[in-house]
Order: C-alpha cells, then structure tokens, then sequence
C-alpha cells in the first residue's frame, strides 16, 4: 500500500481508504496496474483486451474470443492469464465465448489464475443467478462442478460485484471493469472528493477537491450527474443506500455545483467566473431546482449508451426533441441533456457538418460541463476543450476560403472575428497542462492534444501572440493573463456556444 493513504474502518460503510496527507484537487494520489481487467462483452471486439485501447484489434487465432492492439499486449496477456483461458474459450467455441457475460469471463480468470481476491469482501448473496455464473465458471474452466467449487465461485463472483469497478474510456465512455485490492477499499459518494482516471492500462486515483490528511477518500462508483433513481440502480449490485446530500435532498447538478468548496473553479475554465456558475437560477430558485431534478427523472430513459460510431442522426434528433423543456428552461447540464448534446456534436461532425458541431460543443463546454463536473481538470471538460480545437480546425479552411457556402454568416462573422489559431493552442495547451501531473506523456488526450499543438505552432509569423500565450501559460493566474484568456478564449466560445443555442433551436423545429 502507498504511503499516501491507509485503510480505516467507518462505522457505516465497512472498511475505508483515507488519505495520509493533504492532497490538493487535481493531485494523483496512486496510480496502480489493475489485478483483472477486461472489456465487457459487447466491447470485446472493439477494444484490445490487455489494454483496452478502442480500435481494431486483432483475434486471437485459436480462441477467437481475445483481441490485441499489438503483440505485445497479446505476449503481456498471454502470461498474465491467456495461457490459461485460450484452452477453455477454444473448447467452448467462439460464438459462446464472445458471449459470455462480462462477470462470468472475470470469475473463469480467478479461477485459472488461482486468484481468491481474499482481501476483499463479498456480499454473501446466495441468489440464484450468482449461482448459474458460478457453476458456469467452473464447468468452463474446466473444473469439476462439485459443491466446494461451486461456493468457493459463488463466493468470488459476490466478490466481483461488490469491489469491481467501470474502466471509462475517454471518448467511449465505461467499455470494460477492473478489478484492484487497493481501489475496492474505497466507498462511495455521489459528492466525491477523488476520482479514477484511466490512464494507458493504469489507474490513477486523483484528488477532485483538496483532501485533508486524515479524511476518508470516497470515489463514485457512477456517473453522479445521473438521476437519483439511475444512479440508486447502478448501485445496486453494492448493497447500500446511499445517504449523501446530493441523495437525501435530491439536489440537482446546479445545487451541488453551487455547495462545491476547496477547487479553483476560475483558472482555465470557459465558465463565466466561479461566482456566477453558482448563482443558476436551478440553485437559487427551489421551484426550478425542483423541476430541473424532476425533468432529469422524467428523461433518464432517452440515455441510450450506445457505441459512438453507430450515431443514427434521426434518432437522435427525436431525443433532443423529447429534451424540449430542458431547452427551454436554459437548463443545459442536467441529464440527459448535455449527454445528447454530445452524441449530436459527434454526428454532425461525422456528416461534415463542422461548424454546427463547434456551436454545440462549446455550449456543452460553456454552460454544460463547469455546472456538471465543477474540476476543471474533470476530463470530460478536457475532452470537449480536445474537441473545440479538433472542430476549430476544420472550419478554419472554410473561414479562409471568402467565398465559403459553408457557413452561415453568423457562424462566418464571429469566426472571422475569433483568432482561430491562438484559441486552438490555448485549449490544447489547459489539455496537456490539466492532466494528471506526471502522466500527461501516457495519457492518449493529452498526447493528441500535443500532436495537434506541434501541427499549430509550426505556423509562421505568429511571434507576438506566442509570447502573450507563454505569459498567460506560466502566469495563469496573474491580472494580465486572466483578461488575456477572456478575451482569446472565454468570449470567444461563448459567442460560439450563443450560436449552438441557435442551432439546437433550429433542430428541435424542423
Ligand atoms: C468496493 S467496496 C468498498 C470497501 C468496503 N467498505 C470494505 O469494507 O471492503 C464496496 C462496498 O462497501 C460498502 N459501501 C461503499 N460505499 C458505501 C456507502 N456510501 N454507504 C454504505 N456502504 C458503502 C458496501 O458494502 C459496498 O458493497
């Protein structure tokens, strides 16, 4: 165990991880190797299966069920617990072995590898589903289904639904689970002071708000912009209720928002001024604090979670449609609202239509994310900040071109009047500069970020502004750099997001 944190006990929530030290918000506090990791079944294919990297991986030639990135990852797996499932998924066939459920597949790798998880604790369930997953196992690894192995399975997979934890992918969002001693320590909050980052094939636990020394290190185990009852059932499978303010009184996202201490909400953040993300009237008015809460009930069911390449646009407008009041209201970061958003920005941009998407995303950026995930370093706003600049550089060719059809003329007039190549370097550059520190080389955004940053910079005749850029970059904080970000950055994508309001308007019309 890191000499950062220790295991406590809490009178409520069995035992606890607490941290040693005071950590300030953005800190990682452990970054550790994952003890089982694997994609769930319906992302089997489409994420190598040692480092779930997304992409086209390539099967293995004799099962057929274990897909890699590259030879290492497949040599890598192979020792780590190939050697041992490649036989059993070969004997079963690849049409079962593709299909077996994600918690089946883990318990099969416990039991290959020897693997007990003795330091965690289970639930003790004796349902019969767990049982079907543990004779299951057992018949598949190739064990006899007597009653000892069938408890000791029963036992692991009660284990595994209790201490296993969503592996997120940046752009794709939770496409695997993972399975670590020390993280399974942690219980959770839907107000956490920490949070889990998937960086390569390593966990990083990462401070979200300053921690003291001595404070318990609590985690969510869900999405907590979801819906009190979306996220009561997502945690299910753990055997609690749980009691924090954003369950007990309901609060919406702009509540919880407004209540957040201990982060610097201002420095590198496109909202307008930590002071007015907590002045929404969804946080100081209890009847549209109320109807926020009541609306994101209503809509949890329009959240599809499907894969982002199979975005059907008519669909998804339907979607947006049925969001209407949440529009209306100006209530863009409740659930499921800045989720389609998204999923629109993403469709959009694949049919071409660059400028639309920018619109959208920097009003998710704007209004959207700073009310949902109040860290700037939240990298689902790092991500839209990636998206911005990866938008921005496929409309500057159009902006170039005088005679573009393109656009429309408000779209064309504010990016004409928006130095496009300063605003791009600036995202890119919060990118590299809010991942978590001393990862940010391992870190598959940040290294995009990079990459586009070095295609930027080569751009000649640009002295003067890359000098204001260093000074803003190494003083962030300082008066001069703070009007400088306004107005190379801040303004300009809320002018942007002004015309993503416009354009939503647009679509749920036609
Ligand atoms: C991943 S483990 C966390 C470590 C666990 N407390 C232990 O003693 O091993 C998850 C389990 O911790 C407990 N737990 C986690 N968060 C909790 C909470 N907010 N309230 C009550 N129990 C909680 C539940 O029993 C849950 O199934």
């Amino acid at each position: 165990m890191s000499s950062s944190v220790r295991v406590t006990s809490s009178p409520t929530k069995g035992r606890a991880l607490t941290s040693v030290h005071t950590q300030r918000a953005g800190t990682p506090i452990l970054a550790l190797p994952p003890t089982l990791l694997l994609p769930t079944t319906p992302h089997l294919e489409a994420f190598c299966t040692y480092c779930l990297a997304p992409g086209t991986p390539k099967a293995c030639t004799q099962c057929h069920a274990a897909y890699y990135c590259h030879q290492s990852c497949q040599r890598a797996h192979w020792r780590d617990v190939h050697a041992k499932e490649c036989k059993p998924l070969t004997k079963m066939g690849q049409q079962r072995a593709m299909s077996l459920p994600t918690q089946v597949r883990l318990l099969m790798q416990c039991l290959l590898k020897g693997e007990s998880l003795d330091t965690l604790r289970g639930s003790g369930d004796k349902d019969p589903d767990i049982e079907m997953m543990a004779m299951a196992g057992v018949a598949y690894s190739g064990l006899e289904t007597s009653e000892q192995n069938v408890k000791r399975a029963s036992d692991i997979v009660t284990k595994i639904q209790t201490n296993a934890f969503n592996w997120a992918d940046d752009e794709a969002g939770q496409i695997g689970v993972f399975l670590e001693p020390t993280f399974a320590m942690m219980n959770h909050t839907c107000t956490p002071n920490a949070m889990v980052q998937v960086v390569g094939r390593k966990i990083i636990l990462r401070a979200e708000r300053d921690i003291k020394g001595g404070e318990e290190i609590e985690i969510s185990y869900t999405d907590y912009t979801w819906p009190k009852k979306m996220r009561a059932a997502a945690l299910k499978s753990y055997h609690f209720e749980c009691q924090c303010s954003r369950c007990k009184e309901d609060l919406n996202v702009y509540q919880v928002c407004a209540a957040t201490e201990g982060n610097d909400l201002d420095t590198f953040s496109l909202a307008l001024g930590a002071s007015s993300i907590k002045q929404h009237p969804a946080a100081t008015n209890s009847d549209t604090a109320r109807a926020a809460s009541k609306l994101s009930e209503d809509l949890c069911s329009l959240m599809k979670f499907s894969d982002a390449s199979q975005y059907d646009l008519t669909a998804l407008l339907m979607r947006l449609r049925r969001c209407k009041a949440l529009v209306e209201k100006g209530l863009w970061a409740v659930f499921p609202l800045p989720n389609i958003l998204s999923e629109v920005a993403t469709t959009l941009a694949q049919h071409g239509s660059f400028p639309q998407a920018l619109a959208i995303t920097c009003l998710v950026a704007v209004s959207g994310d700073p009310h949902r995930y109040p860290a700037t370093f939240f990298p689902v706003r790092l991500r839209a900040l990636y998206l911005i600049a990866k938008l921005l550089s496929h409309t500057a060719a159009d902006t170039a071109a005088p005679a573009s059809t393109g656009l429309d003329s408000a779209m064309q007039t504010a990016l004409n009047e928006i130095d496009q190549v300063a605003l791009c370097q600036m995202l890119l550059m919060m990118v590299i500069r809010l991942a978590p520190l001393g990862f940010a080389h391992e870190w598959d955004l940040a290294k995009d970020a990079n990459e586009l940053l070095s295609e930027i910079n080569q751009l000649p005749g640009r002295d003067r502004e890359v000098s204001l850029i260093q000074s803003w970059i190494q003083n962030p904080t300082d008066e001069q750099s703070r009007a400088f970000f306004k107005f190379a950055v801040v303004d300009p994508v809320h002018t942007l997001a002004d015309l993503g309001k416009t354009v939503i308007s647009e679509l749920i019309v036609n």
